[in-house]
């Protein structure tokens, strides 16, 4: 596969299902239409967003993250370096972002003390940009509804019940994530990018993005960078690393990264992003699936609880 699909997934669900199979088997990323995000809650999460980068920095820093490893609030330019997840030695990504958790608490006890972590609050600029923090909250619920319902395919795709997965996203904590990726006056130095190469860690990533120069690319199996085309309207959609390893790395966590715009005269280069990284429940249990076992092959990693484990990997991308 050397383009990345676009698929719309308002069809018969047994069509679509194989489809994200496939897909998920050979390239790991695809652009989904007809999914039913209201285009008037996706626009007024888009402006207003856009409208946070351009508060002075003196507002955007008034809600930064307020330690390192805090998971929440606004990170400024090259403060998280992607590739460093990898183990790669990290120049800081050319790229600012405002992070969101969970809007609300589970209505259960913590299932252990590490799991309060990711609900702590988020910090929202609501003296400068109130608006900002209802916006986001509806469309925090489009994403979770979305999520699930990409999870059913999923499910149908790997030959299991439509519902395998719903016990084990109800308490999901998510998080919305935007990225400004500003106008480049100044060329990078070699081997900056506006995101290094890296996998996300999750099970699902649900990204919108614009048409900018200078965008998202995704690794196919024959090692080409392949350009994913900004569609109308679209989602982009990819898997993360829990979802390969509960599939037995049968479906693919792609190598995927943001490369600089290089110099577009006359054209402006600011690049805006929104991906939602939909998590499993802390607690559930990631165990290779029992229809991703081929005759005579094995587990090739252990059980893992989704929460300890992905908490582990967000650590590693701290500069
Ligand atoms: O901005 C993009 O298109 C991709 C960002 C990304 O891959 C990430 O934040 O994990
Ligand atoms: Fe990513």
């Amino acid at each position: 596969m050397t383009v990345v699909p676009i698929i719309d997934i308002n069809r018969d669900p047994a069509v679509v299902a194989a489809e994200l199979d496939e897909v998920c088997r050979e390239i790991g990323f695809f652009q989904i239409t007809s999914h039913g995000i209201p285009e008037t809650l996706a626009e007024a999460a888009w402006n207003v967003t856009r409208a946070f980068f351009d508060l002075p920095l003196e507002h955007r820093m008034a809600v930064a993250m307020p330690e390192p490893g805090y998971p929440y609030g606004y990170s400024p330019l090259s403060g998280e370096s992607l590739s460093r997840s990898l183990g790669a030695a990290g120049l800081g990504d050319l790229k600012e972002s405002f992070n969101a958790g969970p809007f609300e608490p589970p209505t259960r006890e913590y299932v252990d003390p590490d799991e309060a972590s990711v609900y702590v609050p988020t910090p929202w600029p609501d003296q400068v940009l109130p608006e900002l923090r209802a916006i986001w909250r509806a469309y925090y619920a489009e994403m979770l509804k979305l999520g699930r319902r990409l999870m059913s395919l999923f499910a149908r795709g790997l030959r299991l019940p439509a519902d395998f997965f719903d016990d084990k996203l109800d308490a999901s904590p998510s998080s919305l994530r935007a990225l400004n990726y500003p106008e480049q006056n100044v060329a990078p130095v070699p081997g900056q990018l506006r995101a290094g190469e890296h996998t996300d860690y999750g099970m699902i990533t649900i990204l919108r993005q614009d048409d900018a120069p200078g965008g998202l690319e995704v690794r196919s199996a024959t090692g080409q960078w392949i350009g994913v085309p900004s569609v109308p309207d679209a989602y982009v959609i990819n898997i993360g690393d829990l979802l390969a390893r509960w599939t037995n790395d049968q479906w693919r966590s792609t190598l995927h990264r943001v490369v600089n715009p290089g110099a577009v005269p006359g054209q402006a280069t600011r690049r805006q992003s929104m991906p939602f990284f939909y998590n499993a429940n802390w607690a559930a249990v990631v165990e290779c699936l029992p229809t991703c076992l081929r005759p005579g092959e094995g587990p090739r990693y252990p059980a893992v609880k989704a929460g300890p484990h992905l908490m582990d990997k967000f650590r590693s991308t701290l500069v």
